[in-house]
């Protein structure tokens, strides 16, 4: 049996922290919402246990390793099953970007294997499962747009944001989602996002107010390190653009626009000075 699943990439209209826990991670209040730009991810049923694995990128682990590996030995394990599965990732969405990848490789793998192997769990089911492979797994679970709190698995679905494009530069850099959280100083945070707001402007369905209410408080750490992601917001300013913002612990920063001729116009500006550029729709639901 043969099953494929799109595996869309998320950005954060917000992220805020609100306290470092014991456990060592944070607990978080963002917003996230699905694009258009998507791995694909097809598996095939074996008859035997093996799970394997292949990917269109070099830059991804191909072992047990990957993200979407770990997912499907996880339900193989968990639920006894006996059959195994053959994974190829056809690898989209930028690596180590601030934009879930792996997360979504793995939840595509959840969703996918599951009717693979007629287990039958729902998706909140999948998404509890989800959490012990990653923090944003629960969210790509669903895909969607949603308010994610705790360590980031407590998702509460959220209206679409209203339709416009999104134009994603990512600075040709990797980052450690990890070591942006260490440098994070909490006490230091001058300006938070205002969820509560931007929860009632999705509701609204208001564009101009929505992205007045975007933000994310890694930014500033990220950009601190590595001063070329500043450089890069700072240069995308300058085109006039005011809803631009780092996504997740960065490098990636987007920038979301009303129509198709403004995306276009801004990717073929963006394209000048950074080689990685896209310019998709928000999906949202
Ligand atoms: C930055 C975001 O992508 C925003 O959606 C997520 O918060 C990170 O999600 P993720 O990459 O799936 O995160 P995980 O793989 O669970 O954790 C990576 C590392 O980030 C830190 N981490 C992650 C989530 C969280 N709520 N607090 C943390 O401090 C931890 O040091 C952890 O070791
Ligand atoms: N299927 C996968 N796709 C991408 N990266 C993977 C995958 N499996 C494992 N990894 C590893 O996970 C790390 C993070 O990759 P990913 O692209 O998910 O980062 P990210 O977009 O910053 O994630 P997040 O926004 O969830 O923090 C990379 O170092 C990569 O080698």
């Amino acid at each position: 049996m043969f099953v494929s699943e799109k595996a869309p990439a998320k950005i954060n209209l917000t992220l805020d922290t609100l306290y470092k826990r014991r456990d060592g991670y944070h607990e978080l209040e963002m917003v996230m919402t699905t694009i258009d730009l998507a791995d694909r991810i097809d598996l095939w049923s074996r008859d035997s246990r093996r799970i394997t694995l292949e990917s269109s990128s070099g830059l991804v682990p191909q072992d047990e390793r990957n993200l979407a590996y770990r997912a499907a030995l996880l339900l193989q394990q968990r639920y006894g099953v006996r059959q195994g599965v053959h994974i190829r990732i056809d690898k989209r969405v930028p690596v180590a970007a601030g934009l879930a990848g792996g997360s979504s490789d793995a939840a595509a793998t959840l969703r996918g294997c599951n009717k693979l192997w007629s287990l039958n769990l729902t998706l909140r089911e999948l998404a509890r499962l989800g959490a012990e492979i990653g923090s944003d797994v629960p969210f790509c679970v669903f895909g969607g747009t949603a308010l994610a709190k705790g360590r980031g698995e407590r998702i509460t679905a959220l209206p679409a944001p209203p339709h416009c494009w999104v134009v994603l530069a990512k600075p040709p850099r990797s980052v450690s989602t990890a070591d942006v959280y260490q440098r994070l100083r909490i006490h230091q945070i001058k300006d938070r996002p205002r969820t509560a707001a931007i929860v009632e402007t999705l509701k609204k369905g208001d564009y101009d107010q929505m992205i007045q209410y975007l933000g994310n408080v890694l930014e500033p750490v990220t950009m601190s390190v590595y001063p070329d992601v500043r450089l890069l917001k700072e240069r995308i300013l300058r085109f006039g653009v005011k809803s631009t913002l780092m996504s997740g612990s960065g490098p990636t920063i987007y920038s979301l626009v009303r129509t198709e001729a403004q995306a276009k116009r801004l990717y073929n500006s963006l394209r000048g000075f950074c080689q990685q550029v896209y310019a998709v729709r928000l999906l949202g639901r």
